[in-house]
């Protein structure tokens, strides 16, 4: 999927939010997006999901199944969760969203109406809408606000099957939630502009690389268990272990 020369002003005499804005996202990618508040993330975001059009420029070879999880979920309708759940899955074709319930800690909140949910709780409605299809671009904003620990904790191994699919994932995220996946991308927005930016490091947060053995039939469990607790890890050759 590639952006090109993308801009975006929301009023015709309004300032540009997005300025020439070119990047491009391959089957697999995770992008941490970050900028100050109202530097236009979810206005990104929403472009990228293609429910906004860009005011120039152009967004070219978007997948075809796209998640959107906006960061307010829109609670305010008259069904139950379980009800929009099941009305979703029909509008997805038939996805199943079961699955998503129980992965998302939410199966307690099935007979709830949405008007009542908690914020975090109507959160997860937002998120299990965008995972039920198996979405090849899935668009994130602020997945991490307001949700419980184990929910939050949950989370990094869900993007990490969906890149693992060749899905994109990308997700503004305050919280640095996403870190520790391998791979992650970094894209800064400052001024309407977007730059691909080197992992931030926190202060006092100096990394050390450590050398494991593992069965090779293991590699797979082993590296998913230890980026879904955070860590950056990658297989080597043994050419670079010398
Ligand atoms: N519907 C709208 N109409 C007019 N201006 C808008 C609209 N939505 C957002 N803006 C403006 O566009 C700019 C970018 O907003 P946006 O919500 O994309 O920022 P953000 O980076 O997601 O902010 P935050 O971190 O606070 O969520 C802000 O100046 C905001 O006031």
């Amino acid at each position: 999927m590639r952006l090109s020369q993308v801009s975006f002003r929301y009023r015709r005499r309004a300032q540009d939010v997005l300025r020439g804005i070119d990047a491009r996202l391959d089957p697999g990618d995770v992008i941490e997006l970050a900028g100050a508040n109202g530097a236009g993330k979810s206005t990104l975001l929403r472009l990228l999901a293609g429910l906004t059009p860009p005011t120039s420029g152009t967004v070219t070879g978007r997948p075809a199944v796209v998640g959107f999880a906006p960061d307010r979920f829109p609670a305010g309708q008259p069904f139950t969760v379980a009800g929009y759940l099941r009305h979703m899955s029909r509008v997805r074709g038939g996805a199943r969203w079961e699955p998503w319930a129980e992965r998302l800690n939410m199966t307690h909140l099935l007979g709830v109406r949405l008007r009542e949910l908690s914020k975090g709780s109507a959160h997860k409605v937002g998120l299990a809408q965008a995972l039920m299809p198996g979405p090849g671009l899935l668009i994130l904003d602020e997945p991490f606000a307001g949700l419980d620990r184990d929910t939050r904790e949950a989370l990094p191994a869900i993007v990490t099957e969906v890149a693992d699919r060749g899905g994109v994932v990308v997700a503004s995220d305050h919280q640095g939630g996403l870190r520790g996946l391998a791979g992650l991308r970094h894209w800064a927005l400052q001024d309407g502009r977007l730059a691909e930016v080197a992992a931030p490091e926190g202060p006092g947060e100096a990394r050390v690389t450590v050398e494991v053995r593992v069965p090779a039939g293991e590699l797979p469990a082993f590296l998913h268990r230890v980026r879904s607790d955070g860590y950056q890890a990658r297989p080597v050759t043994p050419e670079e272990v010398g």
